[in-house]
């Protein structure tokens, strides 16, 4: 049996995971302090965060953190006092922005505590006028045949992946400019997989692993409703994050606020989907639920007991964005023509992953595909140019 091939890690200069702390970090915490007025105590804080993973060790969690011995047990025992590019990439970018939270004073007793860094962000997303206008073009939708209209929200919920704040934060690449790129890069195309695992269900529960807020959530959220409101879900349960992480990602405050958007649209689709959705948060068609290990620096392999019980029942989860495919096949370098279903097996219910990529790894691409997309010598891993709709249905096809 062939051994795993190393995680990912940040200490490579100029590598993917280099670029996220040494130039994505510094951005972020610039966007920040210029948009929250902190303290100078904080703003030091914060600071010090970015010194710190760029050229320190990992340092704990204070004691009084609630989720000193959470972290402890996750992995800080052994990485704690090591430089953070030794660890795997995926627990220091996690620990990043856990340790954001700690120099902004989120979890502390105090004025600050329970304010989301990222939300001025977030709302200024929301608020948007590229959102009327998505908004308003429920409308044209709904004259469309089923089937057309069903492949138009999922690929809206995919390529919604598209617009996350973090993504933006990014200094464009000389040369590979990838805003306005056409959503043409679909690399595997999975749906019809997706809607026959659905349509074969019975009374399917089908769960949904957010990704971020805004612009992404809110397709998220009308594709839950279609499901619903056509029968292909007789319950949705939307996963989130317990607090604010990833700069965009969805908390609960970030879903009242979609359906908010949604309800007080004055497009006719688009204010039906909100009071339908508002609705179905009443009865308990549709369920909001947490975890602490959404925001857990480890690979979905190692779901809790408790949380894997949970999933396990679904028909179908979905899993949304680019953190949580890394998360579903491991952040490791995998040869891109690893079987998805090898990738994915470990997972408790039939699964399907919607994300753009926006990092380097991938699985279950054909050879000549990833051959075809090397020779264009752009960086197609990680521009968020290209997308993958991938289902895994152990009694499916693939
Ligand atoms: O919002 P998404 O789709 O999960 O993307 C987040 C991605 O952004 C990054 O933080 C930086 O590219 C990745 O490391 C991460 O996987």
């Amino acid at each position: 049996m062939p051994t795993d091939p190393p995680a990912f890690r940040s200490d490579l200069p100029h590598s993917f995971p280099w670029s996220v702390f040494h130039r994505r970090h510094p951005a972020l915490v610039t966007q920040l302090l210029d948009v929250v007025p902190y303290g100078p105590a904080q703003r030091a804080a914060v600071r010090d965060l970015l010194v710190e993973s760029t050229t320190g060790v990992l340092e704990p969690l204070g004691e009084h953190a609630p989720d000193h011995a959470q972290w402890l047990a996750w992995g800080g025992r052994e990485l704690y006092g090591r430089p953070w590019g030794e660890a795997p990439f995926l627990w220091a970018e996690s620990y990043f922005y856990r340790r954001l939270l700690e120099a902004t004073g989120y979890f502390r007793p105090g004025a600050w505590q329970g304010v989301d860094p990222f939300a001025p962000l977030k709302n200024a997303e929301l608020a948007g006028p590229e959102v009327d206008g998505e908004l308003a073009a429920l409308d044209g939708l709904s004259e469309l045949p089923d089937e057309r209209r069903a492949a138009a929200l999922l690929a809206a919920a995919l390529w919604g992946n598209r617009a996350d704040l973090s993504f933006r934060l990014q200094p464009p690449a000389a040369g590979t400019g990838t805003a306005g790129a056409p959503p043409s890069g679909l690399l595997v195309d999975h749906g019809p997989l997706l809607w026959s695992t659905l349509a074969a269900a019975s009374s399917p529960r089908v769960c949904l692993i957010a990704d971020n807020a805004g612009r992404e959530l809110l397709p998220d959220l009308v594709l839950l409703d279609h499901l619903l409101a056509g029968g292909l879900a007789a319950e949705a349960v939307l996963y989130v994050k317990p607090h604010p992480y990833y700069v965009s990602d969805a908390t609960t405050t970030d879903v009242l606020a979609a359906v908010e958007r949604l309800y007080a649209a004055p497009g006719p689709q688009a204010a039906l989907t909100g009071r339908r959705l508002r609705r179905a948060l009443t009865t308990g068609a549709l369920t909001l639920r947490t975890h602490p290990f959404f925001c857990a620096p480890l690979p979905f392999h190692d779901l809790p007991a408790d949380l894997r019980t949970e999933l396990s029942g679904a028909a179908l989860t979905i899993l949304k964005g680019d953190l949580n495919y890394r998360r579903l096949v491991g952040d490791r370098p995998w040869p891109a023509t690893t079987a998805f279903a090898a990738a994915v097996g470990h997972f408790p219910s039939p699964v399907a992953a919607l994300r753009t990529l926006k990092s380097e790894v991938v699985v279950g691409l054909e050879a000549p595909v990833v051959a075809a997309l090397d020779a264009t010598g752009t960086p197609w891993r990680t521009g968020g140019t290209h997308a993958l709709i991938q289902v895994h249905h152990p009694a499916g096809t693939r």
